[in-house]
């Protein structure tokens, strides 16, 4: 890593509390049972999308219910097409009308779009064009994605047990700008007459200046691209008001093989909308399997975007295999950073380790002695650890 400098994070107010979600994994404790009268109110904004999305959307939502039911919340869902689901219905991919129940809810729960049926559309028909027109529409330009290996799946990340053991991270990925919206961008041909395909890496300085909110390790290519150059230059020039909290850059190419490495190393990575996609993913698999791994999307204002990181994985929807804990704990995300509310969040947390702990895995992070378990089950035995007065300590 490059020699650190300081940021001091105590004197800016970020709209999100950046501690790892892993470290409120690990406070296992009593659980007040007590159901209580409703007195709070929240509306979600369903968006279940394509492929495994219905089927994790659907266990998420059973299990915000039920959290809701003991922690005194009650919530008002409206669900919504969105993806190929809404090229089906309206023949777009973000329905205005999804947009605008988007904007007036309190947050907003997405399961995955995207699918072999859309492949082939004209890029402003494809679901993915939906997915990037509502982060833009909600204005939510800072995308939290925690990798925290679990003690109980430590045997299902695909790195021997002493690299994964303990590695407790999170990318800070720019969500709303960068190479996925920079123009121009397009097809044409080139001085030979070949087909080519083209897009623009552009950063304006005011975008950058919200990547400061992260304790970090700045990841970009500063070696090669004038974005990142920009990039570097304004967390460096933004680093030097905060002198408490440490700042490295790395380049891409070398946090993508330290990821494998030593992950260890990081605690939180900030960087661009797409090389926080690929890292975000990659880190997806030392942790056992991308359907672990949850998201956070926050503005300045407005309702956050909450979402599991992987697609709508069309190899296995249909089939009651998805892992739906990624999108549970991205409602334990959106109680957290969304609404306020800890104690509901940590419920929710405690619920899945413990049902974890009591051994029930689906396939993608099933290991030998524990006990296979399709999409619904999992979300069966959520419920059943949300119930319980006393979940397990890890
Ligand atoms: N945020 C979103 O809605 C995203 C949508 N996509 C879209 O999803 C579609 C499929 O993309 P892929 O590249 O295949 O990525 P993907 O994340 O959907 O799937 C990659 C692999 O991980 C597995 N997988 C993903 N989620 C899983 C879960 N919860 N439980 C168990 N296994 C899981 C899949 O079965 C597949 O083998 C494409 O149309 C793509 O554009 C991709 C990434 C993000
Ligand atoms: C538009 C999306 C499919 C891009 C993506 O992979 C993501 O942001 O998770």
């Amino acid at each position: 890593m490059a020699a650190s400098v300081q940021l001091n994070l105590r004197s800016f107010k970020a709209p999100f509390n950046l501690k790892p979600i892993a470290k409120q994994f690990s406070r296992p404790g009593r659980i007040r049972c007590a159901a209580t009268t409703p007195t709070k109110r929240y509306s979600i904004t369903l968006l279940p999308g394509d492929g495994i999305g219905p089927e994790v959307i659907t266990v998420a939502k059973n299990v915000l219910k039920l959290v809701g039911s003991l922690e005194g919340i009650e919530f008002s869902f409206q669900e919504m097409p969105m993806g190929g689901a809404a090229l089906d219905l309206t023949g777009v991919p973000l329905p205005e009308e999804t947009l605008s129940a988007a904007q007036r809810a309190d947050a907003v729960l997405l399961g995955a779009i995207g699918g072999y049926k859309w492949d082939k559309n004209e890029k402003h028909l494809k679901p993915e064009t939906g997915l990037l027109q509502l982060r833009e529409g909600l204005k939510v330009f800072a995308n939290l994605r925690p990798a925290t290996v679990l003690p109980q799946l430590v045997d299902s990340s695909t790195l021997k047990k002493d690299v994964a053991e303990g590695v407790d991270l999170i990318v800070v990925r720019e969500l709303t700008g960068g190479i996925y919206f920079g123009k121009p961008r397009g097809f044409g041909t080139n001085e030979k007459g070949e087909d080519i395909g083209f897009n623009t890496e552009v950063y304006s300085t005011h975008e950058i200046a919200r990547k400061r909110r992260g304790q970090l390790c700045s990841v970009d290519k500063a070696n090669v691209l004038e974005a990142s150059m920009l990039w570097r230059k304004r967390v460096t020039a933004i680093a030097s008001e905060y002198p408490d909290v440490e700042l490295s850059h790395m380049y891409v190419d070398n946090a993508a093989m330290q990821l494998v490495r030593y992950p260890k190393q990081f605690d939180t990575i900030v960087t661009n909308n797409i090389f926080g996609d690929i890292l975000s993913d990659e880190a997806s698999m030392i942790t056992g399997s991308i359907g672990m791994l949850p998201s956070a999307s926050l503005g300045e204002s407005g309702p956050g975007l909450f979402e599991p990181i992987h697609g709508s994985a069309p190899d296995i929807a249909g089939q009651d295999k998805a892992n739906p804990l990624a999108t549970i704990l991205s409602a334990a995300m959106l109680l957290k950073y969304g609404l306020g509310e800890a104690n509901a969040a940590n419920r929710i947390e405690n619920a899945v380790l413990d049902t974890l702990n009591r051994g029930f895995r689906t396939g993608d992070i099933y290991s030998t002695g524990n006990k296979l378990v399709g999409c619904k089950e999992m979300g069966e035995e959520v419920l059943k650890s949300v119930d319980s007065p006393v979940p397990t300590a890890i």
